[in-house]
């Protein structure tokens, strides 16, 4: 049985968060055939009421105003060629307007992509999204979840062995699109950034 005191505070659900301290987080994202979004999906559920997915190819003033007004922002877009999709840069590029005055820094950051194969250069995608969030002066969040081999009884939690983001493969099962364990550990992930956004949140400025 687990001990409580050092239980993993990222399996918390979302209602034992406390709702009224919700973390304000904005998952901006681009996807093609919505495997993204699915996965887009999954964070915002781990990450609990104050979660907004943006799809950007749709954005719109009042989203702007929630990416401003946003602590965490958490990148997603499928890897194409392998890097970020054209239409996700194009969201960075516009987005960069707040680099020259710092209107980002200091939000929690983190990212997520889906490709095809369970390499498929994902990490070079999510490489670009931590130098842009970089760039910006944002603090970055990684994973936290360490699955089998290394623990057999975890199967399934962050298959890729991916730290630096979540790498999500996309599902043959096109009724899916993604499969369960990458969904869960997409769950995960967005609870692991709540948890880090609250904790940023209470430190002294
Ligand atoms: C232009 C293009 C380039 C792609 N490049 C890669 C790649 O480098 N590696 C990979 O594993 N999959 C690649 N794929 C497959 C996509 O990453 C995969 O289909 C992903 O699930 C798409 O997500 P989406 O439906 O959110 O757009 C590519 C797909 C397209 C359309």
């Amino acid at each position: 049985m687990e001990d409580q005191a050092h239980a993993n505070p990222y399996d918390m659900k979302p209602q034992d968060q406390g709702a009224d301290h919700a973390p304000e987080i904005a998952i901006p994202y681009f996807s093609g055939n919505g495997h993204t979004r699915a996965v887009a999906k999954a964070i915002s559920e781990g990450a609990g009421i104050g979660a907004r997915t943006i799809d950007v190819e749709h954005i719109t003033d009042q989203d702007w105003a929630i990416l401003d007004a946003a602590e965490a922002v958490v990148f997603g877009s499928p890897t194409y060629m392998g890097s970020s999709a054209a239409r996700f840069d194009q969201f960075l590029e516009e987005a960069a307007d707040r680099w020259l005055d710092l209107a980002w820094a200091d939000k929690i950051a983190a990212g997520f992509t889906v490709a095809t194969f369970p390499s498929g250069d994902k990490l070079s995608t999510l490489q670009r999204l931590a130098i842009y969030a970089a760039q910006m002066g944002m603090i970055w969040v990684g994973q936290a979840e360490v699955g089998a081999p290394v623990h057999p009884d975890r199967p399934g939690v962050n298959t890729a062995g991916c730290w630096l983001g979540l790498a999500a493969t996309s599902s043959r099962d096109k009724t899916q699109l993604v499969d369960t364990d990458d969904l869960e550990t997409a769950r995960r992930f967005g609870a692991r950034i709540a948890t880090a956004t609250r904790r940023w949140r209470q430190l002294p400025s």
